[in-house]
């Protein structure tokens, strides 16, 4: 028998933003252990600040966040936006997925033997075990994100939270990925900010469209007049195969195409 969805993550009337500038008010979300959410939302509407109050780097101005941790295993692995990594620091592909183990590192500070071998095992499901002692100043952006998944999933998280993971990464891997990301679902629950509303629309379970506040979407399914219900000013343009979607800014609603 299938076990029935565990809430991990409970989010509750949070308030949340940086000095006087409030950029989410009263958000409230359940994270399970099942869900495949996809995040969407126009640039500055407040994703990656939602992102970073899940993983504890933000604390809510009001309202609060529960997180239901079980047993020992780690509740959060975190792909953070490339562009944060500085790649200025001198330290190896090896190291960086390593240090998504942080906590459980041996009594001598030393990572066990099973630790680097699931390591290079991470590697080389995403193709750069060849990498493992570059230091990360020498890789591409691809190559990089790589890594950085790697490290998020290292700990066996509960929850896998990923910011805008297909910046950098060729159509392949990107094909890859979410294809990685569907099976890791069978045991983790995913969190994933993207532009790309065809990839949402593809992949993932349910939507969140987070511009001030936050609006959840049971489907993965959504139309324009869902989306402009919802006051995500986001539109999908049928374009192909797969929709694209022109974002307009949260603040002075300028257009501008995010085609991948
Ligand atoms: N560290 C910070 N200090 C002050 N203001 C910030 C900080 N980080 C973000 N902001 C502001 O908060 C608002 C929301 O930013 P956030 O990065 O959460 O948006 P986003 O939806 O992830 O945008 P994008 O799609 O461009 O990545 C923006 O107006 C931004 O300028």
């Amino acid at each position: 028998m299938k076990e029935e969805p565990k809430k991990l993550i409970e989010i509750k009337n949070v308030t949340a933003g940086y000095g006087n500038n409030i950029v989410l008010r009263d958000v409230s979300l359940s994270i399970y252990s099942n869900d495949f959410i996809g995040i969407i939302g126009p640039n500055g509407g407040g994703k990656t600040t939602l992102i970073k109050l899940l993983v504890g780097q933000l604390k809510p101005l009001s309202g609060n966040i529960v997180f239901h941790t079980k047993g020992n295993g780690s509740l959060i692995g975190y792909l953070p936006q490339a562009s944060q990594i500085d790649k200025n620091f001198p330290i190896s592909v090896m190291e960086v997925i390593l240090s998504g183990l942080l906590e459980k590192k041996g009594i001598f500070g030393n990572y066990s033997r099973n630790q680097k071998s699931a390591a290079v095992e991470l590697m080389k499901q995403v193709g750069i075990d060849h990498l493992k002692n570059k230091s990360i100043g020498q890789l591409s952006g691809g190559q990089l994100q790589r890594v950085l998944l790697c490290r998020a999933l290292i700990s066996e998280p509960q929850v896998l939270i990923l910011d805008e993971p297909n910046t950098y990464v060729d159509n392949k891997f990107e094909g890859e990925l979410y294809e990685m990301l569907r099976k890791l679902n069978d045991r983790m629950a995913i969190v994933m900010v993207s532009h790309d509303l065809g990839t949402i629309t593809s992949y993932v379970k349910t939507i969140a469209c987070v511009n001030g506040t936050l609006f959840y979407h049971q489907s993965n399914q959504i139309t324009n007049e869902q989306l402009a219900s919802y006051n995500c000013p986001i539109q999908i343009i049928a374009h192909g195969p797969v929709p694209h979607t022109v974002l307009v800014d949260h603040d002075n609603q300028h257009t501008h195409n995010h085609q991948h």
